[in-house]
């Protein structure tokens, strides 16, 4: 299935998770065998080539990233929300288009100076992947690149990027 027509399964759901919010949920997308190829095949195509590992952040972002692990033998690093992990190597808190947040990096998970590509569903006010990116770094990563499937532009999430490789398969 060609990129174009499996993200226009996408749809936009007003008013979630809060009024005013227009959530852009990629279920149907996930859901569809040819579609979720199609978006996995397209991430994969821009991970940079000296990338190791990826660092995927929960929880939808453990899809796609578990995905590309599995499919070009990366490993997969889950990025987690507080509470989840039994031992946590580094934590950073940030702000989220709705409200605040916080990451934990596993211990034992990244080495001083592993390639790392972040990958997620969805780049919003860029919050999320400005911490992942903290995460991998203060563990000693080196961060090749963030991907997600989509990026809303308005929330400018790449100001909150500056200098890092970032790729989206679709802004709007
Ligand atoms: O760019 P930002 O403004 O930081 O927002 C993007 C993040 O928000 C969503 O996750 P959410 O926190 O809703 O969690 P979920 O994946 O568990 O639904 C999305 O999956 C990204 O991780
Ligand atoms: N509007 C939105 N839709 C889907 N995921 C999101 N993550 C943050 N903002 C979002």
């Amino acid at each position: 299935m060609k990129l174009d027509r499996a993200l226009g399964l996408l749809r936009e759901v007003p008013d979630f998770p809060r009024p005013g919010v227009v959530f852009r949920d990629l279920t149907p997308v996930l859901a569809n065998p040819d579609a979720l190829r199609a978006v996995v095949d397209a991430l994969q195509d821009k991970i940079h080539p000296d990338t190791q590992v990826v660092a995927a952040i929960e929880s939808r972002g453990f899809l796609l990233g578990a995905a590309l692990g599995y499919g070009w033998r990366y490993g997969v690093v889950p990025l987690r929300k507080p509470g989840k992990l039994p031992a946590v190597a580094h934590r950073v808190s940030y702000d989220l288009e709705y409200g605040t947040a916080t990451l934990e990096l596993p211990a034992d998970s990244i080495t001083p100076g592993q390639q790392v590509v972040v990958v997620d569903d969805v780049l919003a006010t860029g919050g999320t992947a400005a911490a992942a990116c903290q995460l991998v770094e203060r563990a000693g990563g080196v961060v090749t690149g963030v991907s997600v499937a989509l990026e809303l532009t308005a929330l400018a999430g790449r100001d909150r990027l500056p200098g890092r490789s970032v790729h989206s398969l679709l802004a709007v």
